[in-house]
């Protein structure tokens, strides 16, 4: 198994050299943990676009009431939209059976970008072990993504991205995996960090400017680890849960 990790979609040279891999795409704060809270409350299938511009164009295509426009900008939903970006919006009664057109910053676009995957699959805190679990399963080489933020690092995106790598690599003799040093750099951030993650969440530059935002209790639902065991997959354009 090659395990590989990028601290941001900006690394990814050619979209078609993933064509082999499992692609697990992280972004802690908020998308990864706000599309599994989305498919757990029973959402219907989420869709990713990679603009506003375009949410709104597909919403142009489908049977009004049958959707809901989610999404933000600045962390702020998005004028005119049903739903922002905090996971606590996602409840049951807004979300089931719904199709939900998804627009963020930063977590959107990187899964957007990893359509040729042989798998791609959403990552965060909440789903971490589920995720392991399939990717440790389904493939030989691994991709982890970190979204970031604007194509920059973010430290809660490394950190879990580094407790997904612990966990892949747990067990395994030292001998026998060739590390990348991103791997190895996000796995020390995880045993630095992982002993209280949302502390890590409080101190992380995205989480200041969430807290600023009001959005001090979306940081409590993204640190909770394995609280929703759901997988995320993304194919034909659209992520649904299996
Ligand atoms: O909504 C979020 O938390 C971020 C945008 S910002 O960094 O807060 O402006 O979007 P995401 O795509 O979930 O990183
Ligand atoms: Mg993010």
């Amino acid at each position: 198994m090659e395990l590989d990790l990028y601290f941001t979609p900006l690394q990814i040279q050619d979209e078609l050299s993933l064509k082999d891999k499992t692609v697990i795409v992280v972004d802690v704060l908020r998308a990864s943990t706000t599309i599994s809270t989305a498919l757990k409350n029973g959402a219907r299938v989420i869709i990713p676009t990679a603009s506003v511009e375009n949410a709104v164009k597909y919403a142009s295509t489908l049977e009004p009431g049958s959707f809901l426009l989610c999404g933000e900008r600045g962390g702020k939903i998005i004028d005119g939209f049903d739903l922002g970006n905090s996971p606590l919006e996602y409840t049951e009664e807004k979300v089931k059976g719904k199709t939900l057109i998804y627009a963020s910053t930063n977590g959107s676009v990187a899964i957007t970008k990893t359509k040729y995957a042989r798998y791609s699959i959403i990552g965060s805190f909440v789903n971490v072990s589920t995720v392991v679990k399939f990717a440790k399963e389904n493939s030989d080489d691994i991709l982890i993504l970190c979204s970031g933020k604007f194509n920059r690092f973010c430290l809660e995106d490394a950190v879990c991205a580094g407790m997904i790598a612990f966990m892949l690599t747990k067990g395994k003799p030292k001998k026998k995996l060739k590390l990348s040093d991103s791997v190895t750099a996000a796995i020390k951030l995880y045993k630095f960090y992982g002993r209280n993650l949302l502390k890590m969440l409080q101190e992380s530059e995205h989480g200041r400017f969430l807290t600023e935002l009001g959005f001090e209790d979306d940081l409590k639902v993204c640190a909770e680890v394995d609280s929703i065991p759901v997988l995320p997959i993304y194919s034909d354009g659209v992520i649904k849960a299996v």
